[in-house]
């Protein structure tokens, strides 16, 4: 009984939408980054395609398709963006929420324990990011793998 469980918890990714919902999540969040009083400085010089990146790259480690690895960067690639950005704890808390409150705009699943699991994520991430911002060099192999992320204690989404 208990694989067959198991397999019919769907991924993060799933349960958030699909990648529509993601791209759809970071090209409103960047919109409005760029009209931040906080966060306008930071991503002044930001590529074009940044924000569908970042989609990707969520969207990959919420067990997503390879999109972001196969495509369009890779985990270290990743963190060598964020060297010697030395970013700011006001400055990461005005990344969170923000983000957050995209999420709500664009319709995420407000469950908790899809939230409680994309809370985890963006933290744990967004800390790791001040980190490396502080560095002047990847400490980590050029083909270190993506992170994945799942739904932790909860185990699945909210089910009525
Ligand atoms: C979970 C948290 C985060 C994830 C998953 C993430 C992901 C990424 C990715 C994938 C890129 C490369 C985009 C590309 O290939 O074009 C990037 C670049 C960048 N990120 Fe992050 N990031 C996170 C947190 C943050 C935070 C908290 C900040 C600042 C407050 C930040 C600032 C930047 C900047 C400035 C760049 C370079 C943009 C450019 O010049 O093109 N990131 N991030």
């Amino acid at each position: 009984m208990e694989p067959q469980l198991k397999e019919s918890v769907p991924t993060l990714y799933e349960w958030a939408g699909g990648m529509e919902k993601f791209e759809a999540w970071t090209d409103l969040f960047y919109q409005r980054v760029r009209n931040d009083s906080i966060l306008e400085p930071v991503f002044r010089g930001m590529a074009p395609e940044h924000a569908k990146h970042v989609a990707h790259f969520i969207a990959e480690v919420f067990r997503g398709p390879a999109q972001y690895s196969d495509n369009e960067g890779s985990h270290y690639a990743m963190i060598h963006k964020h060297l010697g950005k030395h970013l700011t704890e006001t400055q990461r808390r005005r990344w969170i929420n923000l983000i957050l409150d995209t999420a709500d705009d664009v319709g995420l699943p407000d469950d908790p324990e899809f939230r409680s699991a994309v809370v985890g994520y963006l933290e744990w991430g967004s800390r790791l990011a001040v980190i490396n911002s502080k560095e002047e060099a990847v400490n980590e192999p050029k083909d270190a793998p993506m992170p994945t992320w799942g739904w932790g204690e909860p185990g699945g989404p909210y089910i009525p």
